[in-house]
């Protein structure tokens, strides 16, 4: 194969003729995906000029075996079985220039149990590779035979709810405002309020690790203490997620294990330490019947534009077979980016035992979780008591709803937001119980259950306008083949 054309350069630079993938064995439009492989769907947005098949069948190329010419040493392996395949590439409807490729890859090339050596192919290269201007992984189909390779969420959905005693109703929590300033005596009073007024849990942020202000250990020890007051005064069990986000492992294993000597039921940890650091506290987490909060700070850098990055129902694949308890996932209503249809695809991935493919939701592929359990999504950022019904409604029942400044910054004080939280959440999950409309009807049984008590009226009050819009991104009408559907 002559290579030699790789040289043209200026405005042609990008000419499908310069890519060899497809003749490389990149392309097989008529391979039959085997149950036991992995599914990849990216989109695909070619240079100007860059054929979509080429620069499909190049995507599969440089996320499998290839590199950028013929290697003689291809021949010293089963390179067939190794190659990936792009095997179907279609238009994306109402997108001019986007293309969706389907791209099989062989269980053998994956260890088992690793979501850094799954990450290291899949987004490893390719998504800096100069004949596409842009590259998004949309979804994957991973096989039960690789899904059975990972521990899951060790507590996970049913568990928790026997640990919490709490049944029939999603679970309240709080972020801890502000972010960041809080002496460990005052942060442990805002713990402590919360928790006393209704709320199950309270959060730290993301952000709060070891910093002059408050050392970790203050944090740890002040807030065991008002979980600890917090249940005696209430009767009921109480968590405070301690965030145990450090520079190094060691560090993070420290401070777990101080966790769980306080007594705590929860830890916590940030997206961004990364993959093997998220496995290794999963496994940890277990060994030690911890529950294990994951927030995905960072997550937006790549997974908010539509045409580049990796969506988030790949990453909460990942975390699902990560091995987290409870993930951030969006709320829709609140403050941060995230539409009804997609968001609820997020949800599917981490609450089913098995996703159909759900094109209205973005779940583009049928996925089994085997026997792996169930990931608590959590909603946070930018959410109120007035909007109780519309929580409810777009996510249900197994989710945690955590309001920060929905609860601290209530007029007359922390104790009255987490009660006026626990009210309207009560006053919903009642009405929906008797079969009201609850959704419809919600303004007028928030305004009802207000009557008696003083903090949810005023809640309703000082929030009365706060509504952040979102943009609605439904799945346009594509109809992919049924061969990979199911
Ligand atoms: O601190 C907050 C929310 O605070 P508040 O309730 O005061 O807005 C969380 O970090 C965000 O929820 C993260 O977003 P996401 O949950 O989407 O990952
Ligand atoms: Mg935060």
């Amino acid at each position: 194969m002559n290579m030699h054309s790789m040289t043209v350069r200026g405005k042609d630079r990008y000419k499908s003729g310069v890519l060899e993938y497809k003749k490389m064995g990149y392309w097989e439009p008529d391979y039959e995906p085997k149950d036991t492989d992995i599914i990849a769907l990216f989109r695909v947005t070619p240079q100007d000029g860059v054929d979509p098949i080429e620069a499909s069948a190049a995507v599969a190329g440089e996320s499998s075996t290839a590199t950028w010419t013929v290697v003689w040493t291809d021949r010293l392996t089963a390179a067939e079985k190794y190659r990936a395949k792009c095997f179907r590439v279609d238009p994306v409807p109402n997108s001019p220039g986007q293309y969706f490729a389907y791209i099989a890859y062989d269980l053998d090339l994956f260890e088992n149990g690793s979501i850094a050596n799954l990450s290291a192919s899949i987004i490893g290269n390719v998504f800096g590779f100069k004949p596409l201007k842009a590259l998004r992984l949309e979804d994957m189909r991973l096989p039960v035979a690789y899904v059975k390779t990972f521990q899951g969420p060790a507590t996970g959905i049913v568990v928790e709810r026997e640990r919490m005693d709490k049944f029939g109703r999603p679970l309240l929590g709080a972020t801890v405002k502000p972010k960041l300033g809080l002496s460990g005596r005052n942060y442990g009073r805002v713990v402590y309020e919360a928790l006393k007024g209704g709320l199950d849990f309270t959060k730290d942020d993301e952000n709060i690790n070891s910093q002059p202000f408050m050392h970790w250990r203050e944090r740890f020890l002040y807030c065991m203490e008002a979980v600890n007051k917090a249940q005696a005064a209430t009767g009921e069990i109480k968590g405070t997620y301690l965030n145990v986000t450090a520079g190094t492992m060691e560090d993070m294993y420290e401070r777990a294990e101080f966790a769980k000597e306080l007594g705590s039921i929860v830890i916590m940890i940030d997206l961004v330490i990364g993959y093997t650091a998220i496995q290794s506290m999963a496994k940890w987490a277990r060994r030690n019947d911890m529950i294990l909060h994951l927030h995905r700070a960072g997550h937006s850098t790549y997974t908010r534009q539509r045409s580049h990055g990796v969506s988030f129902r790949v990453i909460a694949k990942w975390m699902r077979l990560a091995g987290v308890d409870h993930i951030h996932a969006g709320t829709v209503v609140g403050k941060l980016e995230g539409d009804p249809a997609t968001t609820r695809g997020y949800y599917d991935i981490c609450r089913e035992d098995h996703n159909p493919m759900r094109l209205e939701h973005g779940v583009f592929f049928d996925q089994h979780w085997a026997s792996l359990n169930k990931l608590m999504p959590v909603a946070s950022g930018g959410i109120h008591a007035g909007q109780m019904h519309q929580l409810l409604d777009h996510l249900g029942e197994d989710v945690i709803l955590q309001f920060g400044g929905g609860t601290i910054g209530h007029p007359m004080g922390i104790q009255a937001g987490a009660t006026a939280n626990r009210v309207a959440l009560e006053a919903m999950i009642l009405a929906r119980n008797e079969g009201r409309d609850y959704l419809h009807e919600g303004p007028e049984i928030l305004a009802k259950a207000a009557e008696t008590c003083t903090p949810l009226k005023s809640a309703l009050e000082v929030w009365k306008n706060v509504t952040f819009n979102y943009e609605s991104t439904d799945m346009p009408d594509y109809v992919p083949t049924p061969s990979v559907a199911t």
